[in-house]
């Protein structure tokens, strides 16, 4: 199987403006990218990300395994223009490019919860497509079997994507997961990744080092930021 990662490289996760600068947001959505690499390549696929701009594999700080299974292509069409042109080639195919035959993963890269056993999960499945969904109706992950399925992005792109499969008679499973449904988009998901991230995973060790920690108040819990002062005490 094909497992391709798509990856904004520039100005990313700017839904996390308000509490992450330009700087930390960047490195947040690499730390995502290598905890969402390092899964796949333990569930035993070799990934490809595809990225808006060159990025370093080296940088991501990965295990020595990881990453000489992870490759790059830099890709800066807009996402769906991308990963439509990896998805199974086949004769319903509409555009130009030539994609391979065999079924195609797409794994988004901010599942800061991305686990081993639920992507197992997912590329074992045996319908055409595949999709794991996000919490407000994106596409967090899916699999591809059928060279008649496009992907569209944004939006309730998990309903968009039922009824294209549907338009061409592709059996569809939905995958029902909470490490693959939990995709960090605002400031309100960064308390997922503190509460349920994996204790040796980089992304909860950035917003760690960044100051965030978990508040509970009103019976609920939340993130809060100390400043470096606080934090030393
Ligand atoms: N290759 C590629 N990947 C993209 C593009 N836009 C988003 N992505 C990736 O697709 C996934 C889902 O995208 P978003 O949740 O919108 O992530 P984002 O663009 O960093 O975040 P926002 O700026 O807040 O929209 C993430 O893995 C992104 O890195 C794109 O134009 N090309
Ligand atoms: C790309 C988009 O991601 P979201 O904006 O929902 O995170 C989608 O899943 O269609």
């Amino acid at each position: 199987m094909h497992v391709v990662v798509p990856f904004a490289a520039t100005d990313p996760k700017t839904r996390l403006e308000s509490v992450l600068s330009p700087t930390e947001r960047s490195a947040f959505a690499r730390a995502m990218l290598a905890d969402v690499l390092s899964a796949i390549v333990e569930a035993g696929q070799k990934p490809t990300v595809v990225s808006t701009a060159p990025i370093d594999p080296a940088e991501l700080d990965l295990p020595t395994h990881v990453l000489e299974a992870v490759s790059v292509a830099v890709d800066d069409r807009p996402l769906t223009d991308a990963v439509n042109a990896r998805l199974p080639s086949g004769e319903h195919s509409d555009h130009g490019d030539e994609g391979p035959s065999e079924a195609v993963a797409v794994v988004m890269a901010d599942l800061a919860l991305a686990a081993t056993d639920a992507l197992e999960d997912l590329f074992a499945t045996e319908t055409a497509v595949a999709i794991a969904p996000g919490r407000g109706g994106g596409t967090n992950a899916l699999v591809v079997r059928d060279p008649a399925f496009r992907v569209d992005y944004h939006g309730a792109s998990y309903l968009d994507h039922r009824e294209i499969a549907e338009e061409v008679g592709a059996s569809l499973e939905t995958v029902d997961s909470l490490r693959l449904g939990t995709d960090i988009d605002e400031p309100d998901d960064l308390v997922e990744v503190l509460v349920h991230g994996d204790e040796r995973a980089r992304a909860p060790e950035t917003l760690r080092d960044l100051g965030f920690e978990l508040e509970r108040r009103d019976g609920r819990v939340g993130v809060v930021r100390c400043e470096p002062a606080d934090r030393d005490r």
